[in-house]
């Protein structure tokens, strides 16, 4: 019998991900590379204190803080960036790339920025940058919506795409918990970005909402040209009122297709959702997305969307697909190699504008408690077509009230315009706060 190659690894940063991949490398060892007819060895691991405690134990020979030992080493086969960020992650993927080595990467907010540029370096020069870890981090997506599904033109994809918003949505609808208060545990858990601005203002949702619109549609769409909200307005009260009217609200990022107009919608917001959706009823760190094709019809993949071992078992999934090009086999099928296919994909494809998306809408707006309060709002809403279709009145104790409404079909434009006259008004109090209403069977 011939031995077996042995593929040498190399990874940059330590860290949760990090760990988990030489964790659960080393778990499954045995069966992973008779799978792969190849040994694996993690020889480099680029930190920046070798001396920190970490729950892995790593032989001291392997740790260095010199990146050049992994991404200019000519016996490292496979360069794993795993330390986030734009910055140094960018510069030493791209010295990565030109040399010609296959780079497996969770970084979504730097494929998101750089993609375009970072897949056409690895085309240029043989090697391959692969990424299932950036999206819904043990949900193997980006294989299925490029292999498995290649049948098909996509209509709609839409779910839930942040792991630690889901978390904290989820324990404030359970528990009544503020998210302050859920977000340490969060962290704890491995789930949250080193800036945790990523996941609760919807950047992060969004980077991967730009991935998957760009692998469906081959369409690079700038953050700047889409709608992008995060959970920090979502109040107890929110959840229970839509609780009580049949809708969970979730962040939801939405890529939707229309064929005839040739126009493509990519945003990413909290949303009201009946709670018939399988995609409502996705909890907790869980993220869920639902892909509709023109072929298969309506796919619903469900996973842990972050946390160590979801998210290595992606990792390691993109390094098993490697050592498959190591020995010889092809790029994946459907793939930034193929960019005559993708151009053709997006071949005149525009961008919806964004102020004619048109739906339900739920508003929260609060109120002095005076006479004719609700007949001058409702008024205020008639001046845009905007009518009621429920009305929820919550007392404070302070003699003020916080009305929910929700809203029959409007638009973007109409509710914008409406909010900004009604927080100009005297009864008003602050600004007032909307959701949108999603219904997937509407799209
Ligand atoms: N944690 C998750 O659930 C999860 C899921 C999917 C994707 N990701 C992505 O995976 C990547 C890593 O995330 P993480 O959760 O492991 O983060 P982390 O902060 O736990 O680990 C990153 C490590 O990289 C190290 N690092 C940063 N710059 C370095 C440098 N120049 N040289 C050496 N080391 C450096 C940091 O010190 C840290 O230990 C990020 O891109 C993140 O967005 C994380
Ligand atoms: N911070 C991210 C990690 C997974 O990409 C999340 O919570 O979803
Ligand atoms: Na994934």
């Amino acid at each position: 019998m011939s031995e077996k190659r042995t593929i040498r690894i190399g990874l940059l940063g330590f860290g949760v991900v990090g760990q988990g991949v030489w964790k659960n490398i080393d778990k499954n060892r045995s069966a992973l590379e008779y799978r792969l007819g190849a040994e694996l060895a993690i020889t480099q691991v680029v930190v920046k204190d070798a001396s920190k405690a970490r729950e892995v134990q790593v032989p001291a020979e392997c740790y260095s803080d010199d990146p050049a030992r992994v991404v200019d080493n000519p016996e490292i086969d496979i360069v794993c960036e795993l330390m986030g960020g734009t910055g140094k992650a960018l510069e030493l993927t791209r010295r990565a790339l030109q040399q010609g080595k296959i780079v497996v990467t969770a970084n979504k907010a730097l494929i998101c920025e750089h993609g375009e540029e970072l897949f056409e370096i690895a085309r240029q020069n043989g090697g391959h940058y692969f990424f299932e870890a950036s999206v819904a981090g043990g949900i193997p997506i980006i294989k299925t919506i490029r292999e498995a599904l290649v049948a098909n033109r996509f209509k709609l994809i839409f779910g839930i795409l942040n792991g630690t918003s889901n978390y904290i949505l989820t324990r404030m609808e359970r528990e009544g918990l503020s998210f302050d208060a859920t977000l340490g545990d969060a962290r704890k858990l491995g789930y949250v970005e080193a800036d945790e601005a990523l996941d609760l203002d919807g950047i992060d949702a969004a980077h991967k909402a730009v991935i998957l619109a760009y692998l469906a549609h081959g369409k690079w769409v700038g953050l700047d040209q889409i709608i992008c909200e995060g959970i920090r307005d979502i109040t107890g009260e929110d959840i229970e009122i839509a609780g009580q009217l049949g809708y969970k609200i979730k962040l939801l990022a939405v890529i939707a297709r229309d064929f005839e107009a040739n126009q493509l919608s990519v945003r990413l917001h909290p949303a009201l959702i009946s709670k018939q959706e399988v995609i409502a009823g996705v909890d907790e760190v869980y993220n869920g997305v639902s892909v509709t094709g023109d072929v298969v019809g309506t796919t619903v993949l469900i996973g842990r969307g972050a946390g160590q071992d979801a998210t290595s078992s992606s990792v390691i999934s993109d390094i098993a697909d490697a050592v498959f090009m190591l020995q010889g086999a092809p790029a994946p099928a459907i793939s930034e190699e193929d960019e005559a296919t993708y151009q053709k994909l997006a071949d005149g494809l525009e961008l919806a504008p964004q102020d004619q998306l048109a739906g339900r809408y739920y508003l929260r707006i609060h109120v002095k408690d005076e006479e004719g309060v609700l007949a001058k709002i409702s008024d205020i809403l008639a001046k845009e077509h905007i009518s009621f279709a429920t009305v929820n009145q919550k007392e404070l104790e302070d003699g003020t009230a916080k009305l929910m409404v929700t809203t029959h079909k409007s638009n973007e434009a109409a509710i914008a315009r409406a909010k900004a006259v009604l927080a100009a008004q005297s009864s008003v109090i602050g600004a007032p706060v909307s959701f949108r209403i999603f219904d997937p069977s509407k799209v």
